[in-house]
C-alpha cells in the first residue's frame, strides 16, 4: 500500500495501471532503472511495449535494461528475407523479432545489452542518452576512443560500431533504445546478417551495414556486466538517485497486467512475417534432374506474408501444364513459409499424381521453392 501511494505520488503510474502495479518500490525520483530478468526477446519487447503504454512518465524517466538469447531484431517496416539469414536462424535456434520502432536489422546474444531510456515525447534526446553511454564507458577504460555519429550509432576508433540506435515516438511517451556489444559472437554475427535469398523486389526500410566491434575485444574488462553498471551509476548520477537497479520479472502479470498478451502478439507469425511490407519475388533457379539441367523461373506477389500472385516458368515436357497450373493455384493465399509451403505441396502432388517421374521432379521443384522461404 505504501509503495504504491509512493508510486503514485513521484507520477510513476498512470491512473490507469496504479491499481495493477505494485512492485517497483519508491526509491526514484526522477531516474527509474530497471533491468529484466528474462532473456527472451519477445518478453523484454513486451515489456517495452508495456511500460509505452501504461507508465506515467510526465516526471520519471526510466532505463530498461535487458539481454537476450540469440535473436535477430529487425525494424518495423523491413523486410526478414531480405535482412537474415533464415534458414540458418532455424538451423542454430536464434530468434526472429520484429520490433515496434523503425531502422535496421541488428543481432543480439547474451555478449550485447540493450537499453531503452524512457521520457515523456517532449523530453526525448538521443544524443544526451548516447552521451551519457559514453561517460558510463570512459568511467571505466578512460582513453576509449568512442563518438556518436549523426545517425546515432556509436563507433569505436571511428570506424567499427559497438551501438545502433532506434526510436518510437508515441503520442506523450518516447523510447530510445540502442545495443551495445560487449562480447557477442562476432563470427555468427555477419552470417546471420547475410541474406542468401536473391531476387526480392521491395520497398522495405533496408540496414545499414557496418563494421562491428564488441567493447571486450579492445578491454577485456568490458564485459556485460560491468558496462551495465557503469550505464546504472552513470544514469543514477545524472538524476540524483541513489543508484538502485529493480530487477523485474516480465512474466509478472500482477506487476504488468496485460504484458502475456503482447509478448503473444510480438510472438505471432502475422507480427513477425506477416507485417513486412508488400514485396516481390523474381529469381531463377536450375533443376539437376537425371541428365539434364533445367532453367525455372519463379515470380511471385506477397502481401502480409500470403502468397498472393505465382507464376512458374518450366518447359512443358518437364511437368505437364495442368499440374503445374495447380501447383501455382495452390500456393495463392497461402504463407510464404517453408513449413507450410512444403505440407502444400506434398498434400496437392498426393493428390494430382501418382505418376513416380513426375513426383520425383515435383519434389525437386518443391525443394527450390522452399529454399527461398
Ligand atoms: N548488436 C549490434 N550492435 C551494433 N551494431 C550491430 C549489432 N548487430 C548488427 N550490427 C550492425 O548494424 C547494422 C545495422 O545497422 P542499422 O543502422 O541499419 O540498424 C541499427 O543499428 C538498428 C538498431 C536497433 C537497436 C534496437 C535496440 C533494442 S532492440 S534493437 C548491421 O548490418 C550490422 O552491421
Amino acid at each position: 500500500m505504501l509503495i504504491r501511494s509512493n508510486l503514485r505520488r513521484v507520477g510513476l503510474l498512470s491512473v490507469s495501471c496504479s491499481r495493477r502495479i505494485a512492485k517497483f518500490g519508491s526509491s526514484a525520483k526522477q531516474g527509474l532503472i530497471l533491468q529484466s530478468s528474462s532473456n527472451n526477446v519477445y518478453e523484454n519487447l513486451a515489456v517495452e511495449d508495456w511500460i509505452h503504454d501504461h507508465m506515467n512518465l510526465e516526471k520519471t524517466n526510466v532505463l530498461f535494461l535487458w539481454k537476450n538469447l540469440p535473436s535477430v531484431v529487425i525494424g518495423r517496416h523491413q523486410n526478414p528475407w531480405k535482412e537474415c539469414n533464415l534458414h540458418l536462424m532455424r538451423k542454430e535456434g536464434i530468434c526472429l523479432a520484429r520490433r515496434r520502432s523503425g531502422g535496421g536489422t541488428v543481432y543480439h546474444d547474451l555478449g550485447n545489452i540493450n537499453l531503452t531510456f524512457f521520457t515523456a515525447r517532449n523530453k526525448y534526446d538521443r544524443m544526451e542518452n548516447l552521451n551519457l553511454v559514453i561517460r558510463a564507458l570512459k568511467s571505466i577504460e578512460p582513453h576509449l576512443n568512442v563518438q556518436a555519429t549523426p545517425r546515432f550509432d556509436l563507433l569505436l576508433d571511428g570506424k567499427f560500431k559497438i551501438s545502433g540506435t532506434a526510436a518510437k515516438l508515441g503520442r506523450n511517451v518516447a523510447y530510445h533504445h540502442c545495443t551495445l556489444l560487449c562480447s557477442a559472437d562476432s563470427s555468427l554475427l555477419p552470417c546471420v546478417l547475410q541474406s542468401p535469398y536473391s531476387g526480392i523486389v521491395s520497398n522495405a526500410t533496408p540496414s545499414v551495414p557496418s563494421p562491428v566491434r564488441n567493447l571486450s575485444q579492445v578491454d577485456s574488462s568490458m564485459t556485460c556486466d560491468v558496462v551495465m553498471d557503469a550505464v546504472s551509476l552513470e544514469y543514477s548520477a545524472h538524476y540524483n538517485n541513489k543508484p538502485s537497479v529493480k530487477l523485474i520479472d516480465p512474466k509478472d502479470e500482477t506487476s504488468f497486467f496485460g504484458i502475456s498478451q503482447k509478448k503473444r502478439e510480438l510472438s505471432t507469425w502475422e507480427w513477425i512475417y506477416g507485417k513486412t511490407p508488400k514485396f516481390g519475388v523474381a529469381t531463377f533457379f536450375k533443376i539437376a534432374y537425371k541428365e539434364s539441367l533445367l532453367d525455372v523461373k519463379l515470380t511471385m506477389d506477397i502481401r502480409n506474408g500470403y502468397i498472393e500472385t505465382c507464376s512458374i516458368e518450366l518447359p512443358e515436357y518437364w511437368i505437364p501444364q495442368d499440374l503445374s497450373k495447380e501447383l501455382q493455384d495452390g500456393l495463392l493465399g497461402s504463407k510464404f513459409c517453408p513449413k507450410e509451403t512444403t505440407f502444400l505441396l506434398s498434400t496437392l502432388l498426393r493428390t494430382c499424381s501418382q505418376d513416380e517421374d513426375v513426383c520425383a521432379k515435383w519434389n525437386l521443384l518443391s525443394e527450390k521453392m522452399v529454399s527461398i522461404m
